[in-house]
């Protein structure tokens, strides 16, 4: 066989190797369009260490906060990506825009592996989903959805009735019950948790492979191993992903058979039987989404409240005299739409999203075709954005005393408990629901829904913390959903 020319020999691909990353550093440290944003130089030069953070530590949303506190608002986190805390992005990035400018879309990269619904359909597909699936959330759907809140509520309680005084996981209990409220939203019936002490399959997937799909984007940097990594996949895995896709075309199917009456459900609200609304492919994929969005999210914020009540027992004190003052006959006084009720329930959840949102890092968004600006920075097509929420909500100039749970913040000045200290704080910049034409369309269901559950439970029961407890915040990982250890807790019912 002939010798190869000379310029294939292995050192010279060596040193092209070198010369190209090393000049491809060069270029976007001092050349590169977003070379005059601040950030450290090991993020810009390469994609791997930021999707490394991102996918991988579980902690991307601490060192992108130390990164804002040392940088500023606008930082560098990628070649061609920017985290903007909220006081400046929320309406740049993800704000309506008039109508001849073109929406950032959501970055497809984001979502690997995901089959397409609401979350993830690019802009005029998803403009078409929200208008049917939006119907679900209007005040009249929440009113007629209310029983079944009621009835998941009074299977929670009745459960915690039985294990009085003995130390429960609250944050698998919450669990189960906002998965079976949702699910029989969703599917038309509950995945039985509360009933049968268990979590469901269904949702065990979910959980199980949270770090999983995360960890795959990461792999999307490496196309070779990522083939490679499919292939290596358990075959347990796959084989639950794909029951867990049949079990819901499966629940979709019955429940569309089933005529439930007055017991309105999503699927009430959003299904067309005349063909003109969704598919009933893109019913059950939303259906799966809608169970997953308003579950997990609730029950991440319930466990949280709680462990943050367990440690400034003077709030614990003051939320349970709320809510016991207010609500002094039967059970049956607390309802889902009560809210105004109880202002100091309503301002620790708030505080709760700012301290310990759902979602916690930036959902990123791409910039169009025609580039763009944020503030004096020109944005080439393509640029990522994203709104640290971790960072922005925790950040020294938007709050005082921002690592502290002070729900007093979030009264309004004439209640008794107002504190005039908070009074500077930036409230605006708390988006934990996001912003914009893709913003949560179950936030004022999952206000209605938080604030009912904590008034009925904190009127049933006194809960203690244990040792095992402590520091779960600090315990928890986050890779774009929570993953939360158990939060032991005793209870003790209240006659
Ligand atoms: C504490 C409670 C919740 C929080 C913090 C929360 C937060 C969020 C956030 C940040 C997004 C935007 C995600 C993105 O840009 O990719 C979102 C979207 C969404 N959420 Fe929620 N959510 C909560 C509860 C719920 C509930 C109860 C439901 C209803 C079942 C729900 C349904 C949705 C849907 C359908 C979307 C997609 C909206 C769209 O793309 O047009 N969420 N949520």
């Amino acid at each position: 066989m002939a010798d190869l020319p000379a310029v294939f020999s292995i050192a010279n691909i060596a040193f092209l190797t070198v010369f190209y990353y090393l000049a491809r550093s060069v270029y976007r440290l001092f050349l590169h369009p977003l070379s005059k944003a601040p950030g450290p130089w090991y993020l810009a030069i390469s994609t791997i260490p930021g999707t490394y953070y991102i996918c991988i530590s579980g902690r991307y949303n601490q060192l992108n906060r130390r990164l804002h506190e040392h940088y500023g608002p606008i930082v560098r986190v990628g070649p061609n990506k920017l985290s903007v805390r909220g006081e400046i992005g929320w309406q740049a990035i993800y704000g309506h825009k008039p109508r001849e400018a073109e929406e950032w879309s959501k970055w497809p990269a984001f979502f690997v592996n995901i089959p397409p619904d609401i979350t993830t359909a690019p802009t005029a597909e998803h403009r078409r989903l929200r208008r049917e699936i939006i119907r679900a959330f209007s005040d009249k759907a929440i009113q007629e959805q209310q029983s079944i809140f009621h009835h998941y509520a009074n299977l929670l309680i009745q459960r915690w009735r039985e294990r009085d005084q003995t130390v429960i996981d609250l944050a698998k209990w919450f669990n189960f019950f906002t998965f079976d409220t949702f699910g029989d939203l969703a599917f038309g019936e509950p995945f039985g948790s509360l009933q049968g002490g268990e979590s469901h399959p269904w949702v065990n997937l979910i959980f199980d492979s949270i770090k999983i799909n995360k960890m795959s984007g990461f792999l999307e940097e490496f196309p070779l191993i990522k083939r490679l990594a499919i292939l290596l996949t358990p075959p347990d895995l796959k084989r639950r992903a794909t029951e867990h896709f049949e079990l819901s075309e499966q629940k979709i199917r019955q429940r569309l058979t089933r005529d439930r009456g007055d017991r309105k459900d999503f699927v009430s609200y959003i299904w067309k039987s005349d063909g003109t609304g969704l598919t009933q492919q893109e019913l059950e994929r939303n259906a799966s989404t809608l169970i997953v969005a308003g579950s997990e999210t609730t029950a991440t914020t319930l466990s949280a409240l709680i462990s943050y009540l367990l440690r400034n027992p003077d709030k614990y004190d003051r939320i349970a005299h709320e809510i016991r003052s207010t609500y002094k006959g039967g059970d049956e006084e607390v309802t889902l739409l009560d809210a105004a009720n109880v202002p100091y329930v309503h301002a620790c959840i708030e505080e709760t999203l700012r301290l310990f949102p759902a979602v916690p890092i930036g959902a990123p968004r791409q910039v169009g075709a025609s580039g763009g600006f944020i503030e004096q920075y020109r944005l080439p097509p393509k640029t990522l954005l994203e709104v640290p929420q971790w960072a922005t909500h925790r950040a020294s100039v938007n709050f005082r005393d921002p690592d502290d749970f002070i729900p007093e913040r979030w009264l309004p000045a004439s209640h008794a408990w107002y504190d005039e200290k908070y009074a500077n704080d930036n409230r605006g910049v708390v988006q934990s629901f996001s912003y914009g034409p893709r913003a949560c369309l179950g936030r004022t269901l999952a206000y209605h829904e938080m604030r009912f559950i904590l008034s009925l439970i904190l009127k049933n029961f006194d809960f203690e913390p244990t040792p095992e407890g402590a520091n779960w915040v600090e315990r928890c990982e986050h890779y774009f959903f929570w993953v939360k250890p158990p939060l032991p807790v005793k209870l003790r019912g209240l006659k």
